[in-house]
């Protein structure tokens, strides 16, 4: 296993045992799973997902606002870039954001943005002012401050929606990966950056994981956009799943991944077969 994958491995482990968690239950109904035989499977079914959601937004609002993530999902999302998608999808009605990302230079091989320059938009005729990446030039306070008036000026044009329920931008889609922690976007386990009801978009210069300055989107954004998927593979991932998705009990309320729960939007999780290993359930199934 990958030394930073042990880390925040270990530092998940140490979070539950100190908690008492219960490693056993029943699946409770936290959205939608689709766990697949393959990673080449998983890349289809996420390009069609993405691409359904897409030609239906369009078709409702005129626009697709999508938030990315980087690490892994990236690369998963590749098959956007081929055909059929590639000439199919409306490609000059999407709207780029991040939902989490690094306070480095655009040029840093740490960038989310780099990483998915380089592994998507580069490869898709999106236009490039409707790519909306942070501000590389200022610290990670004023990063996220920057952004959220960014979010707050599209929101206004309508560009991005806004949730009925809440002040909070409704993202018409946010992309989301998924540490071996438990970590989604830059929302790291018992962070107190958990608890920012207020702000949309807020930082940490702390990341347990590097580099240690990051901008993030705050719960209360990802649980008001109309679709959250979360992208986890590999068996790394096994443990942090089964807490973030199957019926623990009240321990370890604090997994970010668990607290991914859109108010009324839809959540599906991507996973493959060595993510979901440790579900309820899997050893009975035919995924075991
Ligand atoms: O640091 C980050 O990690 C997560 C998970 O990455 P993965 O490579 O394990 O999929 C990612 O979703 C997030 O955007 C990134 O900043």
């Amino acid at each position: 296993m990958h030394v930073a994958a042990q880390k925040e491995n270990s530092s998940l482990l140490l979070c539950c045992l100190a908690r008492g968690m219960a490693l056993s239950g029943d699946h409770s109904d936290r959205g939608e799973l689709r766990t697949h035989e393959s990673l080449d499977e998983l890349r289809t079914d996420l390009a069609d997902y993405i691409a359904d959601l897409s030609e239906m937004s369009v078709k409702e609002r005129g626009v697709f606002a999508v938030a990315l993530s980087g690490g892994s999902l990236i690369g998963l999302i590749g098959k956007l870039c081929e055909a059929p998608y590639n000439k199919t999808v409306d490609w000059a009605k999407w709207y780029i954001f991040w939902a989490d990302e690094r306070v480095v230079g655009k040029n840093h091989d740490d960038s989310n943005y780099k990483l998915a320059k380089d592994g998507f938009l580069s490869k898709v005729p999106i236009v490039p002012s409707h790519v909306h990446s942070i501000n590389d030039s200022v610290s990670a306070e004023q990063a996220a401050d920057d952004y959220e008036f960014v979010i707050r000026q599209l929101v206004r044009t309508r560009v991005i929606s806004v949730s009925e329920i809440s002040d909070c931008p409704k993202f018409d889609l946010v992309l989301l990966g998924m540490g071996p922690d438990g970590h989604v976007a830059s929302l790291f386990p018992n962070h107190s950056v958990l608890g920012e009801n207020d702000e949309w978009v807020t930082f940490i210069t702390d990341s347990p994981k590097p580099p240690p300055e990051r901008i993030t989107f705050t719960l209360p954004v990802i649980n008001s956009a109309s679709n959250v998927a979360v992208v986890a593979t590999g068996i790394s991932k096994a443990e942090a799943l089964h807490l973030a998705i199957d019926d623990v009990g009240p321990d370890c309320p604090s997994l970010p991944a668990r607290m991914v729960q859109p108010t009324n939007g839809k959540l599906v999780w991507f996973l493959d077969k060595a993510a979901a290993s440790k579900l309820d359930g899997a050893q009975f199934s035919d995924l075991g």
